[in-house]
């Protein structure tokens, strides 16, 4: 069986690891470099990246992210996650922050302004349903959320948003990352998905929608690991996804 690591560090590792046990999967807390020998694929999870960063610093863990991402074995990054994935970040502290990089694309922090300028929103994903079964629709929890500005070629987009005045309003003036140097954006992209990585944008676990937990763990299996029986069968009472709505959890 497939054994998953969840980085615990700091954020909603607990929410990753409830919504792996949903789907029947074990999920093992990652607090050390070592601990990662042991895991067949990774999460890293949302929370603040700049903290989650000094701690990874702290207990000398971007070496071994590094390798296990070049390993090419599945990482998924979500929301905080995410920005540790991509190859660049910007909208980033004074002082910048260490990435672990990997993902061929640029970020922005905090895109869509502070924690007050949180929301949640349906997202089109036909890829992820015709992949995982379901609406072709998701919930997107975006809390505090970074975007992807822009994506190298050899990345593939599953998800994105359009830009409305809204969220420009959540700009910050002195915020020329956004303006500047990539021009105006009508869209931004909040999935995305190249070879073995993974990022979102958003929190699907913090939603009762395990679709994207089955996609990560079906880019396991190539190596023909695992069986995606359990996955599937928590969908299968329900494909079309019409049955009690995808409201948060937070178990
Ligand atoms: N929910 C999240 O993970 C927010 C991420 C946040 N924008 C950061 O800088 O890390």
């Amino acid at each position: 069986m497939t054994t998953v690591g969840v980085l615990a560090l700091q954020g909603s590792f607990n929410e990753h690891m409830a919504a792996l046990r949903k789907i029947g999967v074990k999920g093992v807390e990652v607090r050390k470099p070592e601990q990662l020998e042991s895991v067949d694929s990774l999460i890293i999870p949302g929370g603040e990246s700049t903290t989650m960063a000094k701690l990874a610093h702290y207990h000398n863990l971007f070496p071994a992210l590094r390798e296990f991402v070049n390993s090419g074995k599945p990482v998924w990054g979500t929301c905080a996650g995410l920005i540790f994935l991509a190859n660049k970040a910007v909208g980033l502290k004074t002082g910048g922050q260490e990435l672990v990089g990997g993902l061929n694309c640029t970020v922005h922090r905090n895109f869509f302004g502070s924690q007050l300028q949180s929301f949640e929103t349906e997202l089109s994903v036909p890829k992820l349903a015709k992949q995982e079964g379901g609406p072709d629709a998701c919930r997107g929890v975006f809390i505090r959320a970074p975007a992807i500005l822009e994506v190298g070629p050899d990345v593939e987009i599953l998800a994105d948003y359009p830009v409305t005045s809204d969220n420009l309003a959540s700009m910050a003036p002195s915020d020329e990352d956004k303006e500047n140097e990539m021009g105006p954006l009508d869209r931004v992209i909040v999935a995305v998905r190249q070879g073995n990585l993974l990022g979102t944008a958003f929190h699907p676990e913090l939603t009762a929608d395990t679709r994207w937990h089955s996609l990560f763990l079906r880019m396991g299996e190539v190596k023909g690991e695992r069986s995606l029986q359990c996955a599937s069968a928590s969908n299968s009472d329900d494909p079309e996804g019409k049955g009690a709505p995808d409201l948060p959890i937070f178990e």
